[in-house]
Formats: structure tokens, C-alpha cells, sequence
């Protein structure tokens, strides 16, 4: 019960998206539903008609002209259908095409407006990946549903109709041969459904496995490891492990439908005898007894047809109510009501005041990830994180960019707390290149400019010289060649880069941004160690007077930077400048030598 109601509670969402759509459409198409479910009974009732109308004439008694037009109307019954069909098939089309633009729109909307703490949330990924398992079909066949819906009603409450005025019991017969319908479909044919359509383990197994002949990095393993066989063969036993349980139970519903035609049969035989016994005492015509048959059988078949349609609807509205829960979520990082409104023309005083951290789990409190977090960036300062792998750099970032707020502490900017300030403004002062930066499928020039977008939402307008400069800085210089190099291999005449080009590009783009505050998370980590060196002494120079933030491994590039600040699981161990850190002689200064001598003995085996 529970699960109609869901599906219930989907639909009439579905049906408001719908509506809100393109209603006159909608309108139109529930009409034309409406009538072709209708309109069968037309050719029925004049067949019937005439029928008795030649055994009328026959017997002498029947009028010609009434033959005529039972003819005429039969011809339009067939024909009207047919041509209402075409004309629904089409508008339906246009309407599917309609609804899928936005509810594509309206999906890409409600993303680009949550913050990206929901967006990283293993349970927004799950929901999402659970929403395009069948893309935004799953609302659209919910509708379909809808429309067929109207028809079969209209089928199914016309022919109760013509059955009751004929004879009473016809109803009777007709429900009650319907009736283990459901239940036989609910059992049998909706196994099958279910394995057809979700047997989504056996299918990704199989489309990966596949993927490793198909993918060039991966097929390139298959050959050198000689895969060939043992994936081929994983491939087959999946395939077959699906067939095997298709077979099964297609078998079980080839049997038990056949024991539910049996059912069928016992009625539809009551109904003939009871229909007959009529026509032999004269109570109904011979077209009566035809209208009646045809009428019963049709009842029966639009009974079927739409309790199988009940089924695919209940699945799609599971898929559906995906989409209605992702156009629902809200983001979990705003702006206060009376934020307060900063142009940051130049760049901020920030401190951490006791700030800790973790991160947030619907099933439960994690562990600090950060605690007791201190310290203050002046303006302008070059300021350096390190620390080991996990000990908490990358979250302190996201929490100076406000991706997510601490869980004790406060963070200042210009000495406001940074969550009275607005969101917008502050994101707007930031330029931030992360470890896993994006590649953006564009020419060279818009890979770079799309750095600093214009108030518009549109790429800036060529500026050449700027946009060379940031790509001399960062080094880009040395690999492009046009500026209007597509950079999408899979396109003709695109190309594609390799990982530090990649890198490089993405460090033009943070030049060319020139924000107030940049941060760059490990972005030279595919970076040879001379075009690193090159990057962050240009940095040095050209980020002049702008706040810098740099995260990285290697601390031959942090030894200019103010001020270093050295983490170990999740809290400051060591804080001051290279020199002071060197001096006290402790971790940092241990770290230092131990990554220093590494690399004097690799330039010794290298000179040797
Ligand atoms: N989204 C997340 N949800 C839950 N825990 C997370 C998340 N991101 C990171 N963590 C955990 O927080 C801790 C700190 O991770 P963080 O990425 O800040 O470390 P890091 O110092 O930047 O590491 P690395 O040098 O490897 O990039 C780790 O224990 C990590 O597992």
C-alpha cells in the first residue's frame, strides 16, 4: 500500500511538472487519450448494428438507409482513431521533448545552486547516480501513464457501460474473470520486469568489462597483461547468469498465465451461454450477441494491459521520485538574511580562532578532523600549509572558502565572522585551483578565460594580452601553439595535453582570475620540480600584494613563503617562517633535511 501511495504522491508531481509545462498541450493530449479509449466501441456498436440492419433487410423489414449510415459511421470510427493517433503520437513527442529540456534545466538549476559540501555528500552522489539510472525518462513514462491511464478508463468505463445495458451479469462475469489478474501479473510478470530491468549489478559488471576492450588506457592493460580470456569469460558467465534468470522466470509466467487463461475461459464461456440463451429467446439481437463478445473480450485485454502498465509505473516512480528529491535539496552552506555585503577590491586581514572541525555524517559524528586551529594571515601574505598525507590541509581550505562551516571556532575576514559575510562576495574574492582540478573541453583561450567569467555569465571578451601574460607565468606558454586550439581529443582537429600541461593551463587560469585571495592545493604535483620552481617565483612576483595560500609536498617551494604552517593530524604543530622553523630545529626543520638530502643524492647519482 505504502508503495502506491509513493507512487501516488510521484505521479501527481509528475503531472504538476507537466501542467506547469505546457498545459494546453496537456489538455489536447488527455482528450485525444480520452477518445481513442472511447472510440473502439464505436466500430463495436455500428458493427452490431449492422449486422441486425441486413438481417432486418433480409427479412424484409429493414430500411437501406439506416445501413448507410451505421457504414459511414463504422468507416469513422476506424478512420478518426487512426488519424487522432498520428496527430497524439506527434503532439506527445513534442510534449516529451518539451518536459525533458526542463526537467533537464530545472535539475542543472537546483546543482549550480547547492554548495559544494552537499554536492561532495556520498549521499547526494548516490541519489543523483540513483536519478540517472534512467534519466529523466523515469518522470516522463510516469506521465505516459498517466495519458494511457485516461485511455483505459475510458475503455474500461465505456464498455462496463455497453455490457451493464445489455445484460447485468456481463459485468459480473467480466470483473470477476479480471480479477486474479493483478495478482498473477504482480507474482509472475513482474518478476521478470524486475530482472529485466534491474539486474543492474550483472549489467555494470558486464558494460565494465567490456569498457576494459573499448577504452584505450584500459585495452592497452589487456593486451600487455593478456586480459583477454579471463575478462572475456567474466563477460559470458554475467550474460549467461542473466539469461539463466530470465529463463526461469519467464517460464514460471508462461505457466501460470496459462492457468489464468483458464480462468478467463470458464467466464467468457458463462458469458457466451448467458449471451446466447438471449439471443435464442429473443431478447437480444444477433449484433447484440456480437457487441457483447467483442465488448467482453476487449474489457478483458484493456484490464491487462493496464494493470502490466501499473507495474512499470510503480518502478518509474521510484526512479522519478529521485529527480523530485534532487529538485528538493537545498544547499546547506547560504548566505544570512542580512549578510553583509563586501566588495573585496583588495585583499583581507583572516584569522582562525580556535577552529575545529569534521565533517558531517547522516549516519553518525566522525572524528575531528581539525582542532584547535589558530592563526592569522595578514594581507598579502604568502602563506605555506604542509603537513602529511591526511593531516587535515585540504579541510582547512575548504573551510577558509567556506565549503563547509566549523564545528567550533570561528573564522575572520576584515575581523567579521566569515559566516556574516556574503557567500557570493567572499567566493568572488577567492581563486582556488585543488588538487583534482577540472578539464575544461574548450579552446585554450577559454580553458584560460573562463578563470574570471563576466557579471553576465559569459566568457570576457578577448583580452590577448592578459591572457598571454597568465600563460607565460604559468608556464602554458611553452606547449600552445594557437589560442584557439580546441583541447578535446574525441573532436576533429582537437587535441588533448599532457597531465602537466593540464596543470599548467589550470595555474594560467588562476593567474588570469588575479583574485584577492589564491589558493592553490597541491597544483604542481605533476609538474616537473624546474617548471614548479618557475611557477612559484613568477607567483611570487606577479601575485604581488594579493594574498597567496599554497598547499604542497615539496618544501624546497615553501622556503620563501611568510609564514609556514605545519600540520599533524589535524592540529598546528609548528608555525613561523622558514628560517624561525629551521631554527627551532624540530619537525619542519627535520622534514626539510630529510626531502633536502634526498635530493642532493639523486643529483649525485644523476652527475655520476
Ligand atoms: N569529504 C570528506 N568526508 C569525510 N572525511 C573526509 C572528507 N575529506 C577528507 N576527509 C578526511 O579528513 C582528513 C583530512 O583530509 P584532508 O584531505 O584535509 O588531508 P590532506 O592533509 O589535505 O591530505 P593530502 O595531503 O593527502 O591531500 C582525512 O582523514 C580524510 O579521510
Amino acid at each position: 500500500m505504502k508503495n502506491y501511495k509513493n507512487m501516488f504522491g510521484v505521479a501527481i508531481k509528475s503531472i504538476d511538472f507537466a501542467w506547469q509545462t505546457n498545459r494546453r498541450l496537456m489538455i489536447m493530449i488527455m482528450l485525444f487519450h480520452i477518445f481513442q479509449g472511447a472510440v473502439v466501441y464505436l466500430q463495436f456498436t455500428s458493427f452490431s448494428s449492422i449486422v441486425d440492419e441486413i438481417i432486418k433487410i433480409k427479412q424484409g423489414h429493414g430500411r437501406t438507409s439506416e445501413l448507410v449510415t451505421q457504414s459511414v459511421v463504422l468507416g469513422l470510427s476506424f478512420l478518426l482513431p487512426l488519424m487522432v493517433g498520428n496527430i497524439n503520437t506527434h503532439y506527445r513527442m513534442i510534449f516529451r521533448m518539451q518536459q525533458s529540456v526542463r526537467l533537464e534545466m530545472y535539475k542543472i538549476e537546483r546543482q549550480g545552486k547547492l554548495d559544494i559540501g552537499t554536492i561532495e555528500s556520498s549521499s547526494y552522489q548516490n541519489l543523483l547516480r540513483s536519478a540517472q539510472e534512467w534519466g529523466n525518462g523515469s518522470v516522463l513514462n510516469l506521465q505516459d501513464f498517466f495519458f494511457n491511464s485516461a485511455t483505459n478508463f475510458a475503455s474500461i468505463i465505456t464498455s462496463i457501460s455497453i455490457l451493464w445495458s445489455l445484460n447485468h451479469w456481463l459485468v459480473v462475469f467480466a470483473v470477476l474473470a479480471a480479477a486474479p489478474v493483478y495478482f498473477f501479473y504482480k507474482k509472475y510478470s513482474m518478476e521478470v520486469f524486475r530482472i529485466r530491468y534491474f539486474s543492474i549489478n550483472d549489467q555494470r559488471i558486464i558494460n565494465n568489462r567490456i569498457s576494459h576492450f573499448e577504452e584505450l588506457q584500459k585495452a592497452v592493460d589487456v593486451i600487455l597483461l593478456k586480459l583477454q580470456t579471463w575478462l572475456k569469460d567474466q563477460i559470458r558467465d554475467h550474460k549467461m547468469s542473466y539469461n539463466n534468470k530470465i529463463i526461469a522466470a519467464e517460464r514460471k509466467k508462461a505457466i501460470s498465465y496459462s492457468i489464468m487463461s483458464l480462468w478467463y475461459l470458464l467466464f467468457l464461456f458463462a458469458a457466451i451461454g448467458l449471451m446466447t440463451r438471449e439471443a435464442l429467446t429473443g431478447g437480444i439481437a444477433v449484433g447484440g450477441l456480437l457487441l457483447a463478445f467483442s465488448t467482453y473480450t476487449r474489457f478483458y485485454q484493456t484490464i491487462n494491459g493496464y494493470i502490466e502498465s501499473i507495474g512499470y509505473a510503480e518502478e518509474a516512480s521510484r526512479y522519478a521520485a529521485r529527480w523530485f528529491e534532487l529538485f528538493a535539496l537545498q544547499p546547506r552552506i547560504v548566505s544570512k538574511e542580512n549578510a553583509v555585503r563586501i566588495a573585496f577590491k583588495e585583499p583581507p586581514l583572516i584569522e582562525f580562532d580556535n577552529v575545529s572541525f569534521r565533517y558531517p555524517n547522516e549516519e553518525g559524528e566522525t572524528p575531528f578532523v581539525l582542532q584547535h586551529i589558530s592563526f592569522t594571515i595578514k594581507p598579502g601574505e604568502k602563506v605555506a600549509i604542509v603537513g602529511v598525507n591526511g593531516s587535515g590541509k585540504t579541510t582547512l581550505i575548504k573551510l577558509l572558502c567556506r565549503i563547509y562551516d566549523p564545528t567550533e571556532g570561528n573564522i575572520y575576514v576584515n575581523g567579521i565572522n566569515l559566516k556574516d559575510i556574503h557567500l557570493e562576495d567572499w567566493q568572488s574574492a577567492l581563486g582556488i585551483l585543488f588538487q583534482d582540478f577540472p578539464v575544461y573541453n574548450l579552446t585554450i583561450r577559454e580553458s584560460i578565460g573562463v578563470g574570471r567569467i563576466e557579471d553576465n555569465g559569459q566568457l570576457p571578451a578577448q583580452k590577448e594580452e592578459r591572457l598571454q601574460r597568465a600563460a607565460q607565468y604559468s608556464g602554458a606558454d611553452d606547449f600552445i601553439k594557437d589560442y584557439d586550439q580546441l583541447i578535446w581529443k574525441e573532436f576533429a582537429g582537437g587535441i588533448d595535453l599532457s597531465k602537466g600541461q593540464h596543470q599548467r593551463l589550470a595555474v594560467a587560469r588562476m593567474f588570469y582570475r588575479n583574485a584577492a585571495v589564491t589558493i592553490l592545493d597541491e597544483p604542481t604535483a605533476s609538474i616537473d620540480a624546474v617548471t614548479e620552481e618557475k611557477i612559484f617565483s613568477t607567483l611570487e612576483q606577479n601575485l604581488q600584494g594579493n594574498t597567496v595560500i599554497l598547499i604542497t609536498h615539496r618544501f624546497s617551494t615553501v622556503k620563501n613563503a611568510d609564514q609556514i604552517i605545519l600540520l599533524e593530524h589535524g592540529r598546528i604543530i609548528e608555525y613561523g617562517s622558514h628560517r624561525e622553523l629551521m631554527l627551532l630545529d624540530k619537525q619542519y626543520a627535520a622534514l626539510y633535511n630529510m626531502q633536502a638530502k634526498r635530493y642532493l643524492e639523486s643529483e649525485e647519482v644523476r652527475d655520476r
